[in-house]
Parts: structure tokens; sequence; C-alpha cells
């Protein structure tokens, strides 16, 4: 089966947040990707909110729950105390845990999850025991120990982090380097009975290589390439050339 197309929305709330005006409309845009065929929404808020706003997660966990009830929604973040209580407020069906801090700009690493394994455990228990999938964000070259120890986390699935793939659009002996450093990360994981998501940087022109090279990936999550393809295609378009890529 294909990789499930969750569509990031951060990128559309900051050409919002430029005005204090509604629109683009994060949620409009969201309901036009679920339309389109996207299997579900996913937001990363930061603590300062230069994204998706707070307020943003109860309109769209309202859209699925309205209309789109195959759809999931993915809530990603550095698991503060705040961020917990965000999620347990507005219920996404899965968490992905991932090691920002408030100053970057953008994810950029995975979690050392060895070191950070006695951070992550009882995090991830307390979300488990509430019902929510959790994801790891995961480096994309992580060792066999590594994803041992995120599999003692108790975690469901890592997210690779294909931000250096992404790197490099214009250099295919390169791309092709890191997605072999993709593929053994894969490996590792599944062997360790995690399952595998990816996100970070995709795009319509990345994705064939990585659905086909990766075929048990179970979710791409694509904010900023299929926002710029939205642009140009119009959102409804953009969605239905990221599921067929999604086919590799
Ligand atoms: C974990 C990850 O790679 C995405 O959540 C990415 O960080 C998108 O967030 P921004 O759109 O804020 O860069
Ligand atoms: N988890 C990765 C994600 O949601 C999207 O990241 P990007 O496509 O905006 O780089």
């Amino acid at each position: 089966m294909p990789a499930k197309l969750s569509v990031n929305l951060n990128a559309i709330a900051m050409l919002r947040n430029r005005r204090d005006l509604p629109w683009p409309s994060v949620a409009g845009l969201g309901r036009i990707a679920l339309e389109a065929g996207a299997h579900g929404l996913t937001v990363h808020p930061r603590p300062d909110e230069r994204h998706i706003r707070f307020s943003d997660l109860p309109v769209l966990r309202a859209l699925i729950d309205d209309a789109f009830h195959q759809a999931e929604f993915n809530i990603e973040g550095y698991p503060s105390e705040a961020f917990l209580a965000l999620v347990e407020e507005h219920q996404p069906d899965q968490v992905t845990l991932v090691p920002d801090d408030p100053s970057q700009a953008t994810s950029d690493h995975g979690w050392p999850f060895r070191e950070r394994l006695g951070f992550l455990k009882p995090v991830v228990q307390r979300l488990k025991r509430q019902g929510f999938r959790v994801s790891l964000f995961c480096d994309p070259d992580a060792p066999e120990d590594e994803l041992a120890a995120a599999r003692e986390t108790g975690a469901d699935r890592v997210e690779l982090y294909t931000g250096p793939y992404g790197a490099c659009f214009d250099d295919s002996a390169k791309a092709a380097i890191e997605l072999e450093k993709l593929a053994e990360t894969a490996r590792l994981a599944a062997g360790f009975g995690l399952g595998v998501n990816a996100g970070h940087d995709l795009t319509v022109d990345n994705l064939p290589a990585i659905a086909k090279r990766i075929p048990a990936l179970a979710e791409v999550s694509i904010g900023h390439g299929l926002t710029a393809d939205a642009l140009e295609h119009g959102m409804a378009e953009t969605v239905r050339r990221f599921l067929r890529a999604c086919k590799g």
C-alpha cells in the first residue's frame, strides 16, 4: 500500500500570519486537501505560534471529526508540559515528538534516543495510555542501538528526518547516497517492529524515489514543498500530484 499523505499546514499558517486577517484559511486549505484525497493533516505548533496558532487546533480537529472521519490529525512538537497539554486537549490520532529547541528555525535532527531514553519513555507511556499513536523524529542515519532505544521508549513509529535527502535536489548522486541511509534506517526500524514515517523537504520530485526504495513507508508529512506546489497548481491538484508520487 502506498504511503499515506498527511498535509502539513504550517506554511499556510505562516502566510496567513503575515497579516492580522484570516486568509489564507488554514482550515479551508486543509478541507480542500482532504477533499482531494489527502489522508490526514499535520501541524507543528511552536511555542511562539509563528506558524500554527493554538487556536487552529480545535478547528482542525472539528473539521476532521465533522467531515473526514477516516483522516488522521497529526500534531508534532517538542514534548514540553505545555505541548503535552495541547495534545491532550485536542486529541490527535498521532503525536510526533521532535527534539526542537524553541529557537530553531525548523526541525533539523532526530532524537538521540539512547541519551534521552529516560526522558522519552515516560512521555511516550503517558501518551500511549491515552490512546495516541506515538512517532519519534529520527536521524536519517540512526544506528541499530539508537533504534533499539527508540523501541524501548514504547513508541509505535519513527519519522525519518528527510532534510538531508531533500537538500540534494540538484545532485542526484548525493541524493542516492542519502536515500540509501534512509533505507537502511527504515530497515533497522522495521526490524525492531517500529512503523516508519518520513518527512521534511519532501517534494513531488523526490517523493517517488523514496516511496519506491522504502515500500513499507507508512506515512509522509509534507508542508513546505507541497505548499510551494499548491501556489502553482492549486491545493486540490497538488494533493493529487503528491498522491501519485506516493505510489513510487
Ligand atoms: C518535524 C518536521 O520536520 C516538521 O514538523 C517541520 O519541522 C515543519 O515545521 P516548520 O514548517 O515549522 O518548519
Ligand atoms: N514532519 C515533517 C513535516 O510535517 C513537513 O515538513 P516540511 O515538508 O514542511 O519540510
